[in-house]
């Protein structure tokens, strides 16, 4: 338990400066299209997993007018003393925690949880595969800094083992090499994906009761070509790199492994992206994103989880509307980003900020 007491923005998307006092519990900010309320939200996501929430490059959110921004924020905490979060992009990065200087990133994120709801999360659901890989990859980081490091091993293991590919030449021996730590590596990514799964669609199924009046079951399953059927995982996954050597070594790149798998959503048994109408793809990224918060919520760390909501509250009828903000109101922190105050709201006790033009004020 803890929240942001306060933050700090420069030259952040259309905030040159910004200096605000955040309260814990639901805060909403809002204001006229285009001021600035999705680039807040942004910046507390950044704070938290050193990313865009909203999938642009990171040098996208530096003021147009700067050549670096930095983020700052105090996160008060229940049982331990206020730690101070600082994070600087110009020409180089730097990360800091009470002014300590932090060399590597999986010690960064994950200090703030988040889950950001966006109206682009519907890409989870109709997008190319990429996108239900990330939405799981960035769930499992922050539930377990270990799997952040292994999938960071298995990119870069990855990469190396790729451009091996590429110069194609005398390459037999080196791809031997990398085959063993892509191995390594690429299990300990498949097999916390696939531990995920259970936890997941459990979470996933109790909200669809919670949130949809009609009798749905939103089914989850994980697409792996080395785990199919295998009872060891490492063997099969040795044997696959094996049997794809040839094909790699034409096309130039590694076809077999965790990054080429999918998550195959299904509604009532048929395909949700094939079938599903707009209005439900929509509700089940929703409820995909819920059910992340239902897993991070009983993590035991002294450290806050913070949900950032942009635009995806006036899609929803007042049924599902009341049934998501009951959810998400358990968030030690909740940022919601509107232009009216959203129905529904009314029951639960919350501040407002105004924004206007990379303005920001508490009414
Ligand atoms: N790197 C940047 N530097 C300066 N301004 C930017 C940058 N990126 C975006 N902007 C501008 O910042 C403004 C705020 O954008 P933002 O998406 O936060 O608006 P919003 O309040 O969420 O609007 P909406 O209600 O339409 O979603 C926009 O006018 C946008 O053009």
């Amino acid at each position: 338990m803890g929240f942001i007491s306060r933050i700090q923005l420069k030259n952040f998307r259309n905030y040159p400066e910004l200096e605000l006092n955040l309260e814990p519990g639901i805060s909403v900010f809002r204001g006229r299209n285009g001021q600035g309320k999705t680039a807040f939200l942004e910046s507390l996501g950044f704070l938290s997993l050193l990313r865009s929430i909203r999938s642009s490059n990171t040098r996208h959110l530096k003021n147009w007018q700067g050549d670096f921004f930095s983020l700052r924020a105090c996160l008060d905490r229940v049982t331990r003393p206020e730690l101070d979060l600082s994070v600087y992009y110009g020409e180089k990065r730097q990360l800091s925690l009470d002014g300590n200087r932090v060399a590597t990133t999986s010690d960064f994120i994950g200090v703030v949880k988040s889950v950001a709801f966006m109206p682009e999360d519907i890409e989870i659901v109709k997008g190319s595969a990429s996108w239900r890989r990330q939405y799981i990859d960035i769930l499992l980081s922050q539930l377990s800094p270990h799997y952040l490091q292994s999938l960071k091993h298995y990119q870069k293991a990855l990469k190396s083992r790729n451009q091996v590919l590429k110069r194609g030449v005398n390459v037999e021996v080196e791809l031997d090499v990398w085959d063993d730590i892509l191995m390594e590596h690429g299990c300990e990514v498949l097999e916390a994906r696939l531990e995920l799964m259970p936890r997941l669609s459990d979470a996933v199924n109790s909200l669809v009761k919670k949130m949809l009046k009609e009798d749905f079951v939103l089914d989850l399953r994980y697409n792996n070509s080395v785990a199919k059927g295998a009872s060891d995982l490492r063997a099969s996954y040795r044997e696959k790199l094996r049997e794809s050597r040839e094909r790699d070594k034409l096309y130039r790149v590694t076809h077999q492994g965790p990054h080429r798998d999918d998550l195959a959503l299904s509604l009532n048994g048929r395909s949700l992206s094939h079938y599903g109408s707009e209005g439900q793809c929509r509700l089940s990224s929703l409820i995909l994103k819920a059910a992340a918060v239902e897993l991070l919520l009983p993590v035991e760390k002294p450290e806050c989880l913070i949900l950032l909501i942009d635009d995806v509250l006036g899609e929803l009828d007042e049924f599902s509307r009341r049934a998501f903000l009951k959810c998400v109101s358990r968030g030690d922190q909740v940022f919601i980003a509107c232009t009216d105050i959203p129905a529904g709201l009314e029951d639960y006790e919350y501040t407002t900020y105004e924004v206007d033009a990379g303005r920001v004020e508490r009414q």
